[in-house]
């Protein structure tokens, strides 16, 4: 039994917060703008496996209105949500994702969110966790550098005892 989940999610990009991506705090003049530490390629990692789930979305299990989560890590917000994967008899299938950034360049912060990313999922094998990034020339708000998007698509897998 497999099952599959998506998720999406944008930041704003604005002078003095810290540009935290997939766990990673990468030097940039600007960082992203929310509730909690704005971690978009977590947050839309976290929207994929609760969606898989059949769980909703992280504003749901989270909301930006309680002060709980206010500059919540998100790393332990994704913990949180693979304990409910783990409730479930799920394992890590595979995740693939893809921040959708103008700037900063991502490739170098990559194979770091990779391993934290790999970790969190309790990944047996560093192939399951797939990290891209892309432009998009200049074109809409990401090749403006007002803010950073992030998708990502995960499969579960029923865990055979
Ligand atoms: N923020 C980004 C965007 C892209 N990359 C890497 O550059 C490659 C080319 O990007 P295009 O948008 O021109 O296709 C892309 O495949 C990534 O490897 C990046 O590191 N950071
Ligand atoms: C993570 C949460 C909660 O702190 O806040 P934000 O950082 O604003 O993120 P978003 O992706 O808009 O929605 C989920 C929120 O509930």
């Amino acid at each position: 039994m497999i099952r599959v989940g998506q998720g999406f999610d944008v930041h704003q990009l604005v002078e003095g917060r810290p540009c935290i991506i997939g766990g990673v705090t990468i030097p940039y003049e600007k960082g992203l703008l929310g509730h909690s530490d704005a971690d978009v390629l977590l947050h839309a990692i976290s929207d994929a496996v609760l969606g898989a789930l059949g769980l909703g979305d992280i504003g749901k299990h989270y909301p930006d209105t309680d002060p709980a989560f206010k500059d919540a890590d998100s790393l332990k917000l994704l913990l949180h949500i693979w304990s409910m994967v783990k409730e479930r008899g799920y394992k890590l299938g595979n995740v693939d994702s893809t921040i959708i950034a103008q700037r900063p360049k991502m490739a170098p912060y990559i194979p770091d969110m990779v391993k934290i990313i790999a970790d969190a999922l309790e990944a047996e094998d560093l192939s399951q966790v797939n990290v891209k990034a892309t432009t998009t020339e200049q074109l809409g708000f990401t090749g403006r550098g007002e803010g950073i998007a992030a998708q990502s698509v995960v499969c579960l897998v029923k865990v055979v005892l």
